[in-house]
């Protein structure tokens, strides 16, 4: 049985797969999440927002208009103390060049330089926002809080993982298994949090 259609929209690879195996680890029955190659392409508003809530919910709201599909979308970052919470919002686009991971990471290490080791605290979030067209709008988030490692380990994950020290652990994000992440991560405690909604939406 196809169940109700949510349409998944995020443009990073990585981070969708990640989404995708949330929300299917959470089980809910009667819904058929497809991607945005499932769908024509529409024009994407830009990410203007000054959160990740609103961030979230406007690619939220543009994919469930163009598509008349209910919508999931993810807007999330890296937040360092010692940055004053920066890149924030802005870390996908951090060294300038939209979602070069390998840069924004070095540029990140390279302005903590001089940082001690008990000021390297961070955070990564995660905005998720459902959108159903003529419906409901929700907008969760979740929290990861870690350390600023001085150099990237592993290569699982994406973005700032290699980086990135959950608190309570002695291996970087990048080096947990997609269980392991998906179990503690910002993404995973967010998406959560929509499960329910979702739920009501496969009974609709
Ligand atoms: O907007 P979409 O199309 O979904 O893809 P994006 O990569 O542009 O996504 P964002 O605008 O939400 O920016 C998020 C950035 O924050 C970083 N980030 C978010 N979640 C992360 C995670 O789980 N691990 C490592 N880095 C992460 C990474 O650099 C992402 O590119
Ligand atoms: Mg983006």
């Amino acid at each position: 049985m196809p169940g109700t259609r949510v349409l998944v929209a995020s443009r990073n690879a990585k981070k969708l797969r990640e989404l995708h195996r949330v929300l299917d680890a959470a089980g809910v029955n009667g819904i058929e999440l497809v991607g945005l190659d499932a769908v024509p392409p529409y024009p994407e508003a830009p990410e203007t927002g000054a959160t990740f809530e609103d961030n979230a919910l406007a690619k939220a709201r543009d994919g469930a208009r163009a598509t008349g599909l209910a919508c999931v979308a993810d807007d999330s970052g890296l937040e360092v103390d010692a940055l004053n919470g920066m890149p924030g919002i802005l870390s996908a686009r951090w060294s300038g060049r939209h979602g070069n991971d390998g840069a924004n990471t070095a540029l990140v290490l390279a302005q903590l330089g001089d940082v001690p080791d008990d000021r390297r605290g961070a955070a990564f979030v995660s905005a998720c926002a459902l959108v159903v067209p003529g419906g409901e709008e929700a907008v969760v988030r979740g929290e990861w809080r870690g350390t600023i490692a001085r150099e990237p380990v592993g290569d699982g994950g994406f973005g700032y993982d290699p980086v990135f020290v959950p608190e309570g652990s002695s291996r970087s994000a990048a080096q947990l298994s997609p269980e392991e992440k998906d179990a503690a991560s910002h993404r995973g405690r967010a998406l959560t949090q929509l499960v329910p909604a979702l739920a009501k939406l496969a009974e609709s």
